[in-house]
C-alpha cells in the first residue's frame, strides 16, 4: 500500500471536529501521526478511524472509514520533489526532461557548473512548458519550472542551504549524477576525484539524512567491471574498476549499500551502471556539449563532422582486441533510455515497490545495468556516424588508450524484469538525433545568445515567472 502525502482533506458528512484532521502527511510516520490524531478527535460513539492512502500515478485516494460514514476523496498527487545533482550536464538535463514530462515531479537542480552550463536548464523547462497540454493545471505548470541552485556538493554549507529551503521531508529523493568522470584525467589527479565523488557522495548522503530524505537513485557506471570475465556482463560479476575514476564509483555504490544495511528502515537505493549513453533529445534542443575537445568517440565523431575538431583522421585506439573487428566493443544506448531508466529507479524506490524482496538481508539496496545489451565496435560507429552526418570520416589505427577494456557489454536483464526497462532506441536513432543537436547548436550551447533570458538569480522561488528559477 503506498502512503502519499496530502496537504488538507476536509471530511465532508462529519462534525466540525473532523474538518483538517488530516493534515500536511508526507511520510509514513506523519500519516500514522495524523491517523491517530483523527482516531483520537473522534465522537466517542465512532470507535474507529483508519486513514488510507492508495499511491496512484495520478491520484491519491484518501478513505476514510467509520462506522457511519465512508466517505471517499480523491486530489491530485501533490508533486514529488526530486533532487537532481549534476541536473545542467548531459546526463542530468535528459533525466530532468523525463522528470517533468511525466509531471509527477518537481525538480530541485543541483550543479555546479564545473563541466556544464544553466543554459541547458532553461532549455529543458523549455521543452518542458511546450509539452503542457492546453488545459494544463497549475500544478503541472509548476512541473515545467525548475529550482535552479548553483551549489557544490563538496561544500556542505551549500548543500544544507538548498535543503533547507524545503524544510524536513521536504525532498522526496535525490538522483545523484553530479561526478567528474575522465578516466584519464583520474588517473592524474586522483585525490581531486576522491574528493568530488566520494567526499561529496558521503556530504550528501549526511545532509539527506538530517532532513529526512532517505531514497536515493545513484548514477554508477559499467566502468565499476574493470574487464569482467563475462560478456554479456551481469550485476553479479565482481567489481574491479582500474580507474581513479572507476574506483570512485565502486566506493560510492558501497557507502550507498553500506548505509542501506545498517539503517533497512529508513534507507532505499538503487545505483545505476550505465553503459555508453549517447544522442540528445530528438529536438535538437539538449545534448551533449562537453568543454574543449571531446575524449569520448561519438561527441568527437560529432565534432569532427561539424568542423569543430580539424583534425583530418580519427585514432583508432587499437584494433587487435579480441572482438570481431578488432576495436573495442560498447554498448550504446541513446539518452533518453537512459533517463526513462531514472524514472523507473524511482518508482522502484516507493513504498509499494517490490524490487528489494529479494534482497539478501534487511537492506534494501541494488544495482542495475541500464545498457542495451548490444554490444557495437568503433568501427560500427564510424559507419554510423558516416550515414548520420554523410561526412567522409578517415580514420588511422593507432596503438591502445590506456585503460580502454576489450568489450564492455550489459546483461541487461535484471533491469528489464525487475524495473521493467528496455533500451528500445537504435543506433541509427542515436546518430541521428546527436547530430540533429549538433547541426542546430555547433558551438554547444554557447552559440545561443538567447538562452540567458529566463534565468533568474534570485533568494526567493518565484515561481511566478514562469521560468527557469536560479536560487543561491
Ligand atoms: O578518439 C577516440 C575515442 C575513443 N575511441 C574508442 O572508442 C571506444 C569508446 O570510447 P569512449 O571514450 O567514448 O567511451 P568509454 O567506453 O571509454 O568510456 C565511457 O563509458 C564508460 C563506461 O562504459 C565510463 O562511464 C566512461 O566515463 C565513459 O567515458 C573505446 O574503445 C575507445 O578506445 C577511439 O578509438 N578513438
Amino acid at each position: 500500500m503506498g502512503w502519499s502525502r496530502a496537504r488538507t482533506i476536509q471530511v465532508a458528512g462529519a462534525g466540525p471536529d473532523w474538518t483538517n484532521t488530516v493534515r500536511k502527511g508526507r511520510t509514513r510516520s506523519e500519516f500514522d501521526a495524523v491517523t491517530a490524531e483523527a482516531d483520537a478527535s473522534l465522537p466517542s460513539d465512532k470507535t474507529q478511524c483508519a486513514l488510507q492512502g492508495l499511491g496512484g500515478s495520478s491520484l491519491s485516494i484518501f478513505v476514510l472509514y467509520t462506522p457511519y460514514h465512508i466517505s471517499e476523496y480523491t486530489m491530485p498527487e501533490s508533486l514529488r520533489r526530486v533532487l537532481v545533482t549534476g541536473g545542467a550536464g548531459y546526463i542530468g538535463s535528459h533525466v530532468i526532461y523525463s522528470l517533468q514530462d511525466t509531471r509527477r515531479y518537481k525538480v530541485i537542480s543541483v550543479d555546479n557548473h564545473h563541466n556544464s552550463t544553466p543554459k541547458s536548464l532553461v532549455r529543458v523547462a523549455e521543452l518542458a512548458r511546450s509539452n503542457l497540454p492546453a488545459d494544463a493545471s497549475e500544478q503541472d505548470k509548476d512541473s515545467a519550472e525548475i529550482d535552479a541552485f548553483a551549489a557544490d556538493l563538496t561544500k556542505p554549507e551549500e548543500v544544507r542551504k538548498v535543503f533547507e529551503r524545503y524544510g524536513k521531508g521536504g525532498i522526496w529523493g535525490v538522483v545523484h549524477i553530479a561526478a567528474y568522470k575522465a578516466v584519464g584525467e583520474s588517473t592524474e589527479i586522483p585525490l581531486t576525484y576522491y574528493a568530488n565523488n566520494v567526499g561529496a557522495t558521503i556530504t550528501l548522503l549526511q545532509i539527506m539524512a538530517e532532513f529526512d530524505c532517505t531514497r536515493i537513485v545513484y548514477s554508477s557506471s559499467a566502468t565499476v567491471y574493470g574487464t569482467p570475465p563475462i560478456i554479456p556482463i551481469p550485476e553479479t560479476t565482481r567489481l574491479e574498476a582500474q580507474s581513479p575514476y572507476g574506483k570512485t564509483k565502486i566506493m560510492c555504490e558501497t557507502v550507498i549499500e553500506d548505509l542501506c544495511n545498517a539503517e533497512p528502515k529508513t534507507w532505499r537505493a538503487l545505483s545505476l551502471r550505465y553503459f555508453n549513453p549517447a544522442g540528445a533529445h530528438p529536438s535538437g534542443q539538449i545534448g551533449e556539449d562537453p568543454r574543449g575537445r571531446p575524449g569520448n568517440l561519438l561527441p568527437l565523431l560529432a565534432h569532427m563532422a561539424i568542423g569543430r575538431v580539424k583534425d583530418p583522421k580519427l585514432n583508432v585506439f587499437g584494433n587487435d582486441y579480441p572482438t570481431p573487428d578488432g576495436t573495442c566493443v560498447r554498448d550504446y544506448l541513446h539518452v533518453l533510455d537512459l533517463a526513462k531508466g531514472h524514472l523507473l529507479a524511482l518508482d522502484a524506490l516507493a513504498p509499494q515497490s517490490k524490487v528489494f524482496d529479494n534482497c539478501p538481508g534487511e537492506g534494501r539496496y541494488k544495482a542495475y545495468n541500464l545498457g542495451k545489451g548490444k554490444g557495437m565496435s568503433v568501427l560500427q560507429i564510424v559507419d554510423a556516424m558516416r550515414k548520420a552526418t554523410a561526412y567522409d570520416y578517415k580514420y588511422e589505427i593507432i596503438g591502445r588508450r590506456k585503460g580502454d577494456v576489450p568489450d564492455l557489454t550489459a546483461d541487461p536483464a535484471l533491469a528489464e524484469r525487475e524495473l521493467g526497462f528496455k533500451a528500445q532506441q537504435t543506433l541509427e536513432t542515436m546518430c541521428r538525433d546527436l547530430w540533429n543537436w549538433q547541426t542546430k547548436n555547433p558551438n554547444g550551447y554557447d552559440g545561443d545568445g538567447s538562452v540567458g533570458f529566463g534565468i533568474f538569480w534570485s533568494n526567493t522561488a518565484d515561481r511566478s515567472t514562469g521560468s527557469v528559477v536560479m536560487l543561491r
